[in-house]
């Protein structure tokens, strides 16, 4: 016998809502899915009617459908802004080449302009060949870094006020866990900031920070959205993976765990007289840092200098690497020039929620 839609709205349910296991219909889902966002989005006060926002696309299903509800809600609520989607291309042969060809007809489909910059123009080097120096352990590490900067530089490039990231509430979760179980204190503190950037730095923002990934696949299943689901063909990070399945371990006993390891996060607060790192300015490439010279800088001269664990070591390492660098007046690096960057927790890489979250989804029990 089918369920009717807690909604009231008369239609048959299709969907049990991860969020608050209501049972609705397409529409009444779509509806609460984008109120939610809406409410994110005017809560935190994201956006001015004015500003050109970039929105960081990667042609995956969070920021394809962060694509799409960005547009709608900008036509319904009259934002004002002035949208334009910004993809990295890593240089991932058999990844990101086919991820971007999916940006590209989005861009079509959703009427809004698109800028793609590249590891290769803007730092010499593609992931296909860092992964041929470094081997498959820290690729992310160097993927977060430059993906990081290069979506900085992308922003300035275009002239854009603000970025916008397809981060969803797992996501964050995640990172919460991980720098706990890290010890990582100054993460810690700002990972659950749903704007974060300072003095200089074009500001990026989370309109998905309490939107679950398991229902952005649901929305881009039922709204038939254009995206790209394969796993990057890099090796995942295992660290995140290890809080992945743990969250969703907890998950299944209990539903709000996501929300509520967000909410500890935003909670916590560091004791007075705990030093915490300044921000500061890179000395090569003038952009922020935390230390004297930023991480960007220090993996590229590791991978100009064939010394691409420069910079994945101990800090002390690496420091005294550029103090003797710095006393040799004959030695010449190439930095990137142009963009503000600080060090980033590793790439993330695309997992199997898409598939997981479908299966469940042709097989709902109310
Ligand atoms: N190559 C890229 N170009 C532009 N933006 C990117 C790129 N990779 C990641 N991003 C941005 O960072 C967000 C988080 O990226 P992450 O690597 O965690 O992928 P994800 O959670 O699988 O997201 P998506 O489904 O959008 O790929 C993305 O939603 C997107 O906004």
């Amino acid at each position: 016998m089918p369920v009717k839609c807690t909604a009231d709205c008369g239609r048959n349910a299709v969907l049990k809502r991860p969020k608050t296991g209501d049972a609705l219909c397409k529409e009444c889902f779509f509806r609460a899915f984008e109120e939610e966002v809406h409410h994110t989005i005017t809560a935190a006060k994201l956006f001015v009617p004015g500003d050109y926002v970039a929105i960081a696309a990667s042609g995956g299903k969070d920021s394809t459908v962060l694509a799409y509800v960005m547009k709608l809600l900008n036509d319904r609520y009259n934002y004002g802004l002035k949208l334009v989607l910004l993809s990295v291309d890593e240089g991932i042969t058999g990844y990101r080449d086919d991820s971007l060809e999916t940006v590209k007809r989005n861009e079509q489909q959703y009427g809004i302009p698109l800028k793609v910059v590249s590891y290769e123009e803007l730092y010499g080097w593609t992931m296909d060949r860092i992964v041929e120096q470094t081997g498959r352990r820290s690729n992310c590490t160097f993927c977060g870094v430059f993906r990081r900067q290069a979506l900085d530089r992308g922003a300035a490039l275009l002239g854009v006020d603000k970025i916008v990231t397809g981060h969803n509430a797992d996501d964050i979760a995640e990172t919460v866990l991980m720098n706990i179980l890290r010890g990582d204190v100054a993460r810690l503190q700002r990972c659950t900031a749903i704007v974060t950037g300072s003095e200089g730095v074009i500001s990026r923002s989370k309109p998905f920070k309490y939107t679950y990934e398991k229902e952005i696949v649901m929305y881009a299943y039922f709204k038939r959205l254009d995206y790209f689901s394969t796993e990057c063909i890099y090796s995942p990070n295992a660290y995140r993976g290890h809080a992945r399945v743990f969250l969703k371990d907890l998950e299944k006993v209990r539903a709000t765990s996501i929300i509520d390891v967000i909410h500890s996060g935003e909670s916590f607060s560091v004791r007075e007289g705990v030093k915490m790192p300044t921000q500061s300015i890179c000395e090569r490439c003038g952009h922020v840092s935390s230390q004297a010279v930023c991480k960007a800088c220090v993996l590229l001269e590791g991978l100009n200098k064939g010394k691409p664990r420069l910079g994945l070591g101990k800090s002390s390492k690496v420091e005294e690497h550029l103090a003797r660098q710095s006393t040799d007046s004959s030695g010449t690096t190439q930095t990137p020039t142009d963009a503000p960057h600080t060090a980033q927790p590793s790439h993330t890489p695309s997992r199997s929620t898409h598939s997981n979250t479908l299966r469940t989804l042709h097989s709902l029990d109310f």
